[in-house]
């Protein structure tokens, strides 16, 4: 079911200064700025060689992230984004096995025009997951 690590996301307060830290203090290319209106986020991709960073920055206190963010001001290690080569059959699986998919179960089309779905952090270790089929 489980392919590379996509991402691993990070929500932050202020996404340009987040971007800031990683393009000149950590030296990293970093992406423009992409807002995702269905997901609540406005989200900047540092690129590295192995995988990437999702920079998050809640679009309104409606985001799904707005509640994490007051739980972390400052910003906090927010998911992992693993890659599957078949979201449909890994929903089912994971269904099948007890795992809570978010939202209404269905896959949405995330920050790189792929199906995404989220799993519930409480039945995997305290991590949100995100797989993204690729
Ligand atoms: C798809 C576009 C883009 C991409 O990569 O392409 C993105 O990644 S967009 C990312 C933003 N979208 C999402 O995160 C969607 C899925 N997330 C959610 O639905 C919520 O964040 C949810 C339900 C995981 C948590 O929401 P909230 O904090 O408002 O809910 P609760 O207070 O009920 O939390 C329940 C329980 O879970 C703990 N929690 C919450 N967030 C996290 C987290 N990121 N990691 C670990 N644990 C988390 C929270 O503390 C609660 O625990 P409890 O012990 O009950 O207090
Ligand atoms: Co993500």
């Amino acid at each position: 079911m489980l392919g590379r690590v996509n991402h691993i996301a990070i929500a932050v307060p202020i996404l340009d200064e987040a971007a800031a830290i990683y393009r000149d203090t950590l030296g990293a290319k970093v992406s423009e700025p992409q807002t995702l209106a269905e997901h609540g986020v406005t989200v900047i991709f540092v690129e590295l060689p192995n995988t990437k960073i999702e920079l998050l920055e809640p679009l309104d206190e409606a985001s799904p992230i707005a509640a994490f963010l007051e739980r972390n001001p400052s910003g906090g290690i927010h998911h992992i984004c693993y890659e599957t080569p078949d979201i449909a059959s890994a929903a089912e699986k994971l269904r099948a096995s007890g795992a809570r998919i978010l939202g209404d179960g269905k896959p949405k089309i995330g920050a790189h025009g792929k199906p995404v779905l989220f799993l519930h952090p409480k039945d995997f270790n305290g991590t949100l997951i995100e797989l993204e089929e690729v």
